[in-house]
C-alpha cells in the first residue's frame, strides 16, 4: 500500500543551537549536503511509489525539515505538536496550519508532545515514548482524540530523547528497538508486545539505525546501521539504505524526515 509522507526541504537548516546530546553548533552544518541527502531521501519514497506533499520552510527555523515532530495524523485526524524547547515552538502551529487550510480535523494540543517523534502507530495501537520531550499527558490526550489505546513508554537515555530514535514499526504488528534506551518496566513491556521484534545493538543505534521508515516490505534506513540491514535482510525485507549525515548533526535521520498522513481508515 503505497503510504502518504510530508516533508518540509531543509532550506533553513542550520545547527545553531542544542537541545538535544547530537547538535555541536560550534561544529556547524553544510546547508547545501543536507538538501542534496534530503532530496536522496524524498527520491527513494517516490521511487518506492510513495506520495510525498511538502511543506514549506520557513526562516528562522532550522529544524523544521524533522516534520516527524509536526503532528500525529492516525485515522484523518491531526493531533498538533507542542514543543518542548522554545526555539522550535513556532514549528507546531505552521504544520496545524497546513493541514487545517487542507480540510483536515485538528487538534490543538494542550500538553507538550513532538509529534511522530514520540507517537509510533501500529495497527491497533499506538506507542507512545516519555522521558525528554513529550508529557505523559499528552499520551492520555492523544488517546482521547484519536480513540486509539496508547502504550506509554519511557526513555533513559538522553541521546534517544525521542521515541524514533530508539524504535520503529517494521509493520502493523511488530517492531525495531534498541532495549538500553527503556526503563526496565517499558523494556519488559516491549519483551512482552513484540516477542519476535529485530533487537539492535548500540553500534546501530549510535548512527541513528532506528530512525528508520518502513512501509511493511522496504525499510528506508541509515546507511551506517550495517548490523540492523544485515539482520532486516535475513527477516526478508528489502533494505534501501540513505545516507543522511549531514541531519544526523541535528540529532534526526530519516523518519525525522517524514510524517506520515494516516487517512481514514
Ligand atoms: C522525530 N524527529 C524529528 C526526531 N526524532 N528528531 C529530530 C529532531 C531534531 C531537533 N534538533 C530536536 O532536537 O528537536
Amino acid at each position: 500500500m503505497p503510504k502518504h509522507f510530508l516533508m518540509c526541504r531543509p532550506d533553513y537548516f542550520t545547527v545553531e543551537y542544542a537541545i538535544n546530546p547530537w547538535m555541536h553548533p560550534e561544529a556547524g552544518a553544510d546547508r547545501e549536503r543536507a538538501i542534496r541527502q534530503w532530496e536522496g531521501l524524498k527520491s527513494a519514497y517516490e521511487e518506492l511509489g510513495h506520495q510525498v506533499s511538502l511543506i514549506d520552510p520557513i526562516e528562522g527555523l532550522p529544524d523544521m525539515v524533522f516534520a516527524a515532530n509536526g503532528a500525529l495524523v492516525v485515522g484523518g485526524r491531526v493531533y498538533g505538536a507542542r514543543f518542548a524547547y522554545p526555539q522550535r515552538a513556532a514549528e507546531g502551529p505552521a504544520y496545524l496550519r497546513w493541514f487545517a487550510e487542507r480540510g483536515y480535523p485538528t487538534m490543538e494540543p494542550s500538553h507538550v508532545n513532538e509529534g511522530e517523534g514520540d507517537f509510533l502507530t501500529l495497527d491497533e495501537v499506538i506507542l507512545a515514548g516519555t522521558g525528554f520531550r513529550t508529557d505523559v499527558v499528552a499520551h492520555q490526550e492523544a488517546q482521547e482524540y484519536l480513540g486509539r489505546p496508547v502504550v506509554s513508554l519511557t526513555l533513559v537515555d538522553p541521546r534517544y530523547y525521542h521515541l524514533d530514535t530508539a524504535l520503529f514499526p517494521l509493520d502493523g504488528h511488530n517492531v525495531a528497538y534498541y532495549p538500553e534506551a527503556f526503563s526496565p518496566g517499558s523494556l519488559a513491556v516491549l519483551r512482552r508486545m513484540f516477542p519476535d521484534a529485530v533487537v539492535a545493538t548500540a553500534e546501530d543505534a549510535a548512527v541513528l539505525g532506528l530512525n528508520a521508515v518502513s512501509d511493511g516490505t522496504n525499510v528506508v534506513i541509515n546507511a551506517e546501521a550495517t548490523n540492523l540491514q544485515l539482520e532486516l535482510k535475513r527477516r526478508g525485507y528489502e533494505v534501501i539504505p540513505v545516507d543522511l549525515s549531514e541531519l544526523r548533526k541535528a540529532g534526526g535521520g530519516p523518519k525525522c524526515c517524514t510524517l506520515e498522513i494516516r487517512g481514514e481508515n
